[in-house]
């Protein structure tokens, strides 16, 4: 089978002004082409639809995954192309790829096989330019502080207070504690500082939170970079950098228009990974979707722990959409990584692990049915190395557990691969819902209490522990008035609890805190569990290493 790359390259794009006008009924005067392929969608002219009647939202979450990842966003994309097969209105909404991955572990993040957004290069690396602004803005922020200390220090900041980093895209462990400052008076006051990558800034939630402009730029004043001396937080707006910041990402909030590779209309915005962020697209371009289509398919990262909580009680509670159904991806190669399957032995039958491995499975569908009352289909995601045996006992296993799953092949097949799946999501969307939507937790709750509430009713946790700086830091958040904020937890993807190689649905763990930010412009508070870290690093084979130029210009190796 041909690569992402080669299958991406040799594909024939439709004109980006034709996929907006004859799929979505966007005038070309609306748009703000960034070449052939790619658009803008203007905001003014998404305003102008605000009466129009909302589609119905589809998130695409997954169980537990293995490291290079379990199909989600192939799966929304595959989706997406089966409902326009099936003569349906469907749109797909995505995250941005951040080149942390794509020069890292996972590589892009198009999706794959005959199941991709393109033009794939394009996205995966600098796409429309997005992040570069997003980093522009955060960077100005960090100048900006560091300027007010060395000119006098009027707000009287204590330098060993200041929370916001500087980021870059890229996975660069050097950076992530830095002193900034050296060299003498005119370099200014030396301190301790860092970087995160981009797409775990606090920017790149409120560029995926955000509404509006005015939004924007109030959401950016709110942000908190630390502390005065006196212990008062002291505010990007305290500095005088919201409106300028708000100018650099005028442009980038507007969603971005590209195409599946079947010419079905796709909206990627917004990059925030799930295990150390909200792990969602833009709510931009989710209420675009749900304005254009019929259909929204919209992917949240990593497991159902972790993209599809912030999904609904971070996405969802802010934006008031609600999901109307949930296709959770599941592979047979996880299933027996949580079933006890060594990662190098995954291509092997397994019958036995695969229903060992259900138990993971189980834990997710359990949370969206019941803790948080989505109606659920599985989505069989089949690879080559699965058996027929294997998907076969997948989809009885879910069926015995209530849940309609389908396999599905769009990965070597395209969108006929995802037909099934689409008429059992078309299926599940006519059915009366059965439990009614709620949040894990009320906005009421303290934020301890809600962490507790994610950490035993999702992750099966028996008890929450804090490190004294992480209590000492929720104490003075909740202090200074963000207590009714929701909570972001970030934690391993790969298991419900804190240890990455504590598989299945494991119960009674210790969910232990390390350490607290305050997102006051996004809105919520970011709880560190384990040892996640804001700046990945590179892996001992990084892909950049299997990436390339050709003479005549063709990209080598980008997946
Ligand atoms: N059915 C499949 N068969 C083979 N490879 C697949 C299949 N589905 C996805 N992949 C590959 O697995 C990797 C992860 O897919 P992706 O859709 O990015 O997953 P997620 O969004 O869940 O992280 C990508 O390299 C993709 O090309
Ligand atoms: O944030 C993680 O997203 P994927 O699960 O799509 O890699
Ligand atoms: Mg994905």
């Amino acid at each position: 089978m041909l690569s992402d790359i080669e299958i991406a390259g040799a594909a024939t794009l439709r004109p980006i002004t034709e996929v907006a006008t004859e799929s979505l009924g966007i005038g070309a005067e609306h748009l703000v082409p960034y070449g052939h392929y790619k658009a803008k969608v203007g905001i003014t002219y998404l305003n102008s639809l605000a009466d129009r009647p909302l589609g119905r939202l589809i998130l695409v979450t997954a169980l537990s995954p293995t490291p290079p990842g379990e199909g989600k966003t192939t799966t929304s994309v595959g989706l997406t192309d089966a409902l326009h097969g099936l003569g349906k209105r469907a749109i797909a909404c995505l995250r941005e790829p951040s080149m942390g991955p794509v020069f890292g572990l996972k590589g892009g993040a198009a999706g794959g096989g005959y199941s991709q957004v393109v033009p794939m290069t394009d996205i995966n690396l600098h796409f429309t330019g997005d992040f570069a602004a997003i980093a522009a803005a955060n960077n100005l922020l960090a100048a900006l502080i560091d300027n007010h200390v060395h000119h006098g220090n009027e707000l009287d900041i204590d330098v060993r207070s200041v929370t916001w980093k500087r980021v870059l895209d890229t996975n660069d462990r050097a950076l992530r504690e830095v002193v900034v400052g050296l060299g003498g008076p005119p370099n200014g006051f030396p301190r301790q500082d860092g970087f995160d990558i981009v797409v775990a800034s606090e920017l790149m939630a409120i560029f995926c939170l955000t509404e509006s402009w005015a939004d924007l730029k109030r959401r950016i004043g709110d942000i908190v970079i630390g502390y005065s001396r006196a212990g008062a937080p002291v505010t990007a707006r305290d500095l005088g950098a919201d409106g300028a910041m708000a100018v650099l990402l005028r442009d980038a909030i507007a969603p971005n228009l590209v195409q599946t590779l079947e010419g079905a209309p796709a909206l990627v915005h917004g990059g925030p990974f799930a295990n150390i962020a909200h792990g969602c697209s833009s709510v931009m371009a989710t209420r675009a979707g749900l304005r254009l289509a019929d259909y929204v398919v919209t992917e949240a990262g990593f497991g159902a722990d972790l993209g599809a909580e912030k999904f609904i009680d971070i996405k969802c509670r802010m934006s008031g959409m609600r999901p109307d159904v949930a296709v959770v991806v599941a592979t047979v190669r996880a299933l027996k990584y949580h079933g006890g399957v060594a990662l190098a032995d995954l291509d092997r039958e397994d019958l036995g692990a695969v229903e060992a491995g259900m138990d993971n499975l189980r834990r997710h569908l359990d949370n969206l049915r019941h803790l948080n009352g989505v109606p659920c289909v599985v989505a069989v995601n089949r690879f080559p190395t699965d058996t027929d045996l294997e998907v076969v006992r997948v989809v009885e296993l879910a069926a015995s557990y209530g849940v309609p799953a389908y396999q599905a092949t769009h990965f070597t097949d395209g969108g006929i691969g995802a037909q099934d799946l689409a008429k059992g999501v078309l299926q599940a969307l006519e059915e009366p819902a059965r439990d009614e939507f709620s949040f894990t937790y009320p906005d009421e709750l303290s934020l301890t209490e809600k962490v507790e509430a994610v950490a035993t009713r999702v992750y099966g946790a028996g008890q929450v522990t804090w490190d004294g700086k992480a209590r000492k830091r929720l104490a003075r958040i909740e202090r200074d008035g963000y207590g009714t904020l929701p909570v972001c937890v970030a934690k391993t993807q790969y298991s419900f609890s804190t240890d990455p190689g504590l598989l299945g649905a494991p119960t009674g763990h210790e969910l232990r805190v390390r350490e607290v930010r305050l997102s006051a412009g996004a809105g919520f508070v970011v709880v560190i569990c384990g040892d996640m870290m804001t700046m990945p690093g590179l892996p001992t084979r990084p892909a950049a290493t299997r990436i390339d130029l050709a003479d005549d210009g063709t990209i080598i190796g980008l997946s």
